[in-house]
């Protein structure tokens, strides 16, 4: 089979960036020092390459993830080698990361990349769940995320069949929660909204969906997906075969073009490193405060605070300063937990350098 690249998202300006005699592949799936790629021959495994073990070995963000984009080696043996990682566009980041490392390029040593190259982060949200409405706060808080990652966030509201009052509304709510953010109603199961969604895919880009458990994800990528995810199911289940048998896509090619990213970790993703982000989602407020008396201004009691005047004037919805309150606590409780993991890695480093030279003799009183 004959895989067109371009399909995956591929750039031809980017063969400049493979060293020589490799051939540009992405990454469909990871498992334990073996990748499985698509290249232009079709789907193949392939090892990790010298570069990528010792890159890897000195910070884990260096391992390959589902999304990317690789040099493949093909050996005389005829098996393949994952010969390095091309730069990321984007990434999502779980733990230990520092701020230069948008793209993953450099972490802490602790940090493990979930995703990458995703151009589009769809955050899902249900209208209803269960008795409540959609709920804004993490829907401010996911768009925070997906800006961080470095991808583009569109938001929708699911299940639209399922909500009686005004949508309208709703909608226009949601709106001012992630301003410059395209925000969709979708009802997959009634089908609507969801060539909003595939619009977005155009130009074979590549998607996660991110949202909480119920938000109908799965519904999504499965009406997106027409009929071809659902019948791999149909075949797993006719095959009789236990699950670990059967290869499970991560990165899924769409029927209608573009592609989409569902991991379990992708799923789980929460809220990481995220300063950036919630200055970009939260842009209303950052406006507002270069008008505050004191450039510091924590949006408090202070006084002379443009941001509290604006909540008094009822420009500023309340609930806005509340949830911009809440991610900064959030936001500065991460910092303090990687800066102690981060000094205790230190502290742990020296130890050992310090037992190493009494070892060898060399140490000084
Ligand atoms: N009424 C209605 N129900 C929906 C819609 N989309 C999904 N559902 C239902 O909502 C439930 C959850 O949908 P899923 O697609 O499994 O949700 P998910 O976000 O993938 O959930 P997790 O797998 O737990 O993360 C299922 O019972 C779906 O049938 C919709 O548009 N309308
Ligand atoms: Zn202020």
């Amino acid at each position: 089979m004959l895989f067109d690249l371009s399909l995956l998202g591929w750039q031809d300006d980017r063969y400049s960036e493979l060293p020589a005699g490799t051939v540009p592949a992405r990454v469909a799936r990871v498992d334990r020092g073996a990748a499985e790629v698509i290249a232009a021959d079709g789907t193949l495994q392939a090892r990790y390459g010298s570069h990528v073990r010792r890159a890897a070995a000195a910070d884990p963000i260096a391992l390959p993830c589902v999304g990317d984009w690789v040099a493949l080696r093909r050996l005389p043996e005829g098996r393949y080698e994952l010969d390095g990682v091309l730069p990321r566009t984007s990434a999502f980041v779980r733990g230990g990361v520092s701020r230069t490392s948008r793209g993953g390029l450099s972490g802490d040593g602790q940090g493990q990349v979930l995703a990458a190259n995703v151009d589009v982060v769809f955050v899902a949200e249900p209208s209803m769940h269960s008795t409540d409405f959609a709920d804004l706060g993490r829907i401010e808080r996911l768009v925070a995320l997906a800006w961080e990652s470095g991808g583009t966030p569109v938001v929708l509201i699911t299940k639209t069949d399922l909500f009686e009052m005004g949508l309208d509304d709703l909608l226009a709510d949601v709106a001012a929660s992630a301003p410059g953010v395209d925000v969709h109603a979708v009802s997959s199961l009634a089908g609507d909204g969801v060539d909003l969604v595939r619009a977005h895919l155009a130009g074979s880009r590549t998607a996660v969906v991110l949202g909480p458990s119920g938000a109908g994800k799965s519904t999504l990528v499965n009406a997106l997906a027409q009929d071809a995810v659902m019948e791999t199911q149909q075949v797993r289940a006719a095959d009789g075969r236990g699950r670990h048998t059967t290869v499970h896509r991560e990165l899924i090619p769409l029927p209608g073009g573009g592609l989409i990213i569902d991991t379990p970790g992708i799923r789980r993703v929460g809220l990481y490193e995220m300063s950036d982000g919630v200055d970009l989602v939260f842009s209303d407020i950052e406006e507002l405060a270069g008008q505050c008396r004191f450039s510091d201004c924590g949006h408090g009691e202070e006084p002379g605070c443009a941001v509290q005047e604006a909540v008094e004037s009822g420009e500023l919805p309340v609930r806005r300063l509340q949830s911009w309150h809440k991610l900064q606590r959030e936001a500065a409780w991460m910092a303090r937990r990687a800066d102690a993991r981060l000094q205790s890695e230190e502290t742990r480093k020296w130890k050992i350098i310090h037992k190493e030279m009494r070892r060898s003799g060399r140490a000084r009183p």
